[in-house]
């Protein structure tokens, strides 16, 4: 099954396949060969891979692809709950849900489609998920990749209900690194942040950039719509762009976390950084009939 066939048009560089669960999963590509695959499971980016075929993201070898159990990798969609904040599993139940194809979703700016590989998908609460969360809504994901090979998610949430409904939220992206000790986090300095290793204690971030030696769980909070990811080791940047999100989680499992966790390699930590682009410390109240739009654009480029 290719697009033409899921949304009756004649776009190019999208192709349906199903994973060997039965997963349906979108491959987009680009006219420079960039790919991106994104599962119908959890609405997840699984894989983003330059023109070259380098791996972007990290994905753990002991991930589990199988529905419902979430993939520990990739970019995992945090929604309705961020974490264990509320009575919710952790992270809310989105990352675990199967998500459709949406083939006539609701116009975005051309911006958002011309040149672009694109695909939109939607989910809608089961009636499983009204019980525990009894709220009618309509979650809208667009994934884009541009020819340069930029990555967009754009999450469209809206309240279908007839009371108003909040919620927190997060991409939850596992960037690929090559040694963590080699990385520097840049669009944060300064800021006050949560931790989550201290009972979510409000802290100030110190001038400097950030650098890694030991586990961090934190959300940086009102940060600016640029976070940048050095990579010294293969001098690779990865540039964060954002709007509709003001906290910014950075994770790190390191080695003892890491040991504790059954779907993660004992030393996988050293490979990998989360940085996600969140709404965690107010979370957004939608009242019936309103819609919120959340944005991320990924790109990487070559160390100056
Ligand atoms: O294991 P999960 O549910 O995918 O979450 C991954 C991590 O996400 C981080 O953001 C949290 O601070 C951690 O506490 C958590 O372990």
């Amino acid at each position: 099954m290719n697009q033409s066939e899921v949304a009756g048009d004649q776009r190019t560089g999208v192709e349906v396949t199903k994973d060997k669960n039965g997963v349906e999963q979108v491959v987009l590509r680009s006219p420079r060969g960039a790919s991106a695959r994104v599962s119908l499971h959890g609405g997840q980016i699984l894989s983003w891979k330059t023109d070259r075929g380098e791996e972007l993201l990290f994905t753990s070898s002991k991930a589990i692809f199988k529905p419902p159990t979430a993939v520990r990798g990739g970019i995992p969609i945090c929604f309705p709950q961020f974490g264990n904040r509320g009575s919710l599993e952790q992270h809310g139940f989105a990352r675990n849900k199967i998500w459709v194809i949406d083939d006539n979703p609701p116009p975005l700016h051309p911006n958002d489609s011309d040149g672009k590989s694109y695909i939109d998908l939607l989910l809608k609460p089961s009636q499983e998920d009204l019980k525990v969360w009894p709220h009618s809504f309509e979650f809208r994901l667009r994934v884009s990749l541009a020819a340069d090979g930029h990555l967009t998610m754009i999450s469209r949430i809206r309240n279908v209900n007839c009371k108003p409904f909040s919620f927190s939220f997060a991409y939850h992206t596992y960037f690929s690194v090559s040694d963590i000790s080699e990385v520097r986090v840049e669009g944060l300095e300064t800021l006050d942040y949560l931790d989550n290793l201290c009972h979510r204690e409000r802290f100030t971030e110190q001038g400097d950039a950030l650098t890694f030696e030991s586990e961090v769980a934190r959300v940086y909070l009102n940060s600016s719509d640029i976070v940048a990811v050095f990579d010294h080791e293969i001098k690779r940047t990865f540039v964060i762009r954002k709007e509709g999100l003001p906290d910014v989680v950075v994770w790190n499992p390191w080695d003892k976390t890491s040991k504790a966790m059954a779907d993660f390699g004992d030393e996988e930590y050293r490979q990998m950084l989360c940085v996600d682009g969140a709404v965690i410390e107010k979370p957004i109240s939608l009242k019936p009939g309103e819609e919120w739009t959340g944005r991320l654009e990924l790109s990487v480029m070559p160390t100056i």
